[in-house]
């Protein structure tokens, strides 16, 4: 039978219509087909209306996948206990024959389909089936990518409601034309609390041939949110084949003198500050967590693939991001997700305020010592409890940049991560080529709760985005690096390092220093400032960071604490190259021979200093 016919007979009239008026019969057999398999009680077709929208708000609480707080437009969502984020061993890449590729979790892909629909087949049975479009990037530009949803959590499709751009008006501008991406979840299951409950058979299994992510028994917004992190991995074959870049970067505005704007973006793993840092103040967001970079005409533009935030909510507080905190206390709409509610009101780890010692949270019912079945004590919010609101609340958002279909100029580009003891605060690469490998190729990061499993482990994590990789490193690298020649004008790159500490474990740099490093990046972008060259790249000078520490932040910034924060590590440093290198040539294997070379001149620049010098460096002596 033809699609369009069985979805005629699947879905009541005014549904059906919608549909019908895609003109896209790729679509059409995709809906037939998952809907029959599904066998959902009730289906939904979400078209762009402010009241399909609000449907599914609705929806979301008449199903009790999420609860009303106080103020209005609030509501509290949460995950299983053991639900609470990215689950990397059961997410898969399906390719042909399971082929094993070095850092992917990879599956044969024919095993992984067939497990996957026995897994979905007639799981949404009782359940009302949520048919959603959306599109990655501003609309109708080079940007754009469409994708449909299919959820039966209300949660899930109200999140990307928050998140993204609306898509049902561009599948029908595009009809047949249209190359999409397509996600369906499940969460399979609930308990009483309307949590996914058959964990076991959580499964993220992403189909890189026919762009297809299938995401069952589970919530978490990282594992459910088809237009995120799903979307990332096919995102990320798609810009190596056609020449771009995906990233998991932020993108923001940083404001120079005399009004200049100057685009950043910044790749660092998750839970490692690249919402805090998009959202400093002083500056302005364009996005916070995936970025698309085209080349236009030999310039790399930049555009936020979402128009939303899912961000970190545990130490949100009023001194340190006061314009989170402020938009978290406004009416706007916001879904809370596993953090502490009494009373209607949300609470969460390190806000700064007191918080009850009791009420209900991702645990359930809680009081302060409770214990969990392993015995560790459960604090009042999970650690990597979020908030998902829209762009447009927040005052610091650069609109025009976020939707505009051309993207923004990118002058550099950032890499960081959780390092203790290895790299300098902020650095500056020598070129392109430099900075894409000691920078980005060689970023170690140690692990977060952001993922299931230990924290705290240092990890290889390039350009921030090993969780994601979903083509061979080398060839990602090597798209990097040829990215570099398409450029008439490449952004600069830096990296940055937030989380050094001192012998007694202390933090070197407060948190609002990044606002510091950012205005001289600034700065460097447009040749405003000297910097001391190092074997590493260039370094800030003690007068210039003086200066703006006192400009941005009014603080005294003493010789000491830059002498301390910015010597160069040698040993350290030297390590890393050997771990970093040890990594390409052992386990990663197929990389650009360029790579070894750069890291091996970055050896050698820092044999030679060393000789010179000695281990450890003070910027005073390389200054001279
Ligand atoms: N010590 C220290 N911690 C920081 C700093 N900046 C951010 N953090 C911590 O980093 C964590 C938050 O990181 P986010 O900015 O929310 O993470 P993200 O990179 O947006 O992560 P994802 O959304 O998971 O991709 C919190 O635990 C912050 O306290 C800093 O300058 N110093
Ligand atoms: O995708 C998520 O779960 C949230 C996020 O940004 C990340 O983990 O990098
Ligand atoms: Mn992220």
């Amino acid at each position: 039978m033809e699609a369009l016919e069985k979805l005629k007979e699947l879905l009541p009239r005014e549904q059906f219509e919608k549909i019908k008026a895609i003109n896209n019969p790729e679509l059409h057999a995709f809906l037939a087909e998952w809907i029959e398999w599904l066998e959902p009680d009730k289906v939904f077709v979400c078209t762009d209306s402010p009241e399909d929208e609000h449907y599914v708000r609705w929806k979301a609480l008449y199903y009790g996948e999420e609860k009303m707080l106080e103020t209005p437009n609030h509501t509290v969502h949460y995950d299983n206990y053991y639900d609470q984020a990215r689950d990397k061993a059961n997410t898969k890449l399906l390719v042909p024959g399971g082929k094993k590729i070095p850092f992917l979790n990879t599956k044969d892909r024919d095993e992984g389909l067939k497990e996957i629909k026995e897994l979905m087949k007639g799981i949404m049975r009782g359940k009302e089936l949520f048919i959603c479009f959306f599109v990655l990037g501003p609309k109708n530009s080079v940007f754009t990518i469409p994708a449909v949803q299919l959820t039966d959590s209300a949660y899930v499709a109200h999140s990307e409601f928050i998140l993204y751009r609306k898509g049902y008006e561009e599948f029908k501008r595009l009809g047949r034309n249209a190359k999409f991406f397509k996600f369906v979840h499940s969460a399979g299951e609930l308990d009483e609390r309307k949590t996914s409950k058959n964990l076991d058979k959580r499964r993220i299994y992403i189909d890189l041939v026919d762009e297809t992510v299938y995401s069952v028994n589970t919530q978490y917004g990282g594992n459910t949110i088809g237009l995120k992190k799903p979307a990332f991995r096919l995102t990320i074959q798609k810009a190596v084949r056609e020449g771009w870049l995906s990233e998991h970067m932020f993108l923001m505005r940083v404001n120079g003198p005399n009004g200049r704007k100057t685009y950043f973006t910044g790749a660092y793993p998750s839970m490692c500050g690249k919402t805090s840092t998009a959202m400093i103040p002083w500056e302005n967001i364009v996005g916070d967590d995936l970025t698309f970079i085209i080349p236009v005409n030999g310039i790399a533009r930049g555009a936020n693939v979402e128009k939303g935030v899912f961000g970190i909510i545990q130490g949100v507080n009023p001194e340190d991001d006061p314009i989170i905190w402020k938009v978290l206390h406004s009416p706007v709409e916001i879904i809370f997700s596993n953090v502490l509610v009494k009373d209607g009101k949300p609470y969460w780890n390190d806000m700064g305020v007191p918080i009850p010692d009791e009420g209900e949270n991702h645990s359930g019912k809680w009081w302060r010592g409770k214990r969990d079945k392993e015995g560790n004590e459960i604090p009042p919010s999970h650690k990597n409890a979020r908030f998902t609101v829209s762009l447009e609340h927040f005052p610091n958002v650069d609109l025009e940049a976020l939707e505009n279909p051309c993207g923004v100029e990118i002058g550099g580009m950032i890499f960081g991560g959780r390092d203790k003891d290895t790299w300098p605060p902020v650095r500056e690469a020598f070129d392109w080529k430099h900075g894409v490998v000691t920078m980005g190729a060689a970023l170690e990061s140690e692990t977060t709760a952001a993922t299931l499993g230990k924290e705290g482990v240092r990890a290889f994590n390039p350009m921030a985005i090993l969780d994601f990789m979903s083509v061979p490193l080398g060839e990602y690298i090597e798209n990097y690096l040829k990215f570099g020649e398409k450029l008439k004008k490449a952004p600069k790159i830096f990296a940055v390092n937030y989380f050094l500490r001192d012998e007694n474990g202390n933090w070197l740099n407060h948190k609002l220093d990044k606002a510091v490093w950012l205005k001289w990046m600034e700065l460097r972008v447009h040749g405003d400032v000297d910097a001391i060259e190092t074997p590493i790249g260039y370094i800030p000078k003690y007068e210039d960071l003086k200066r703006l520490f006192k400009q941005v932040l009014n603080k005294d910034y003493s010789r000491e604490d830059y002498e301390k924060q910015f010597t160069i590590r040698v040993p350290e440093l030297l390590a890393k190259i050997e771990r970093i290198e040890k990594i390409y040539r052992e386990q990663v294997k197929e990389v650009p021979e360029e790579l070894f070379e750069i890291l091996e001149e970055e050896r050698k620049r820092l044999l030679e200093a060393r000789e010179k010098y000695g281990d450890y460096i003070s910027p005073f002596v390389l200054e001279k």
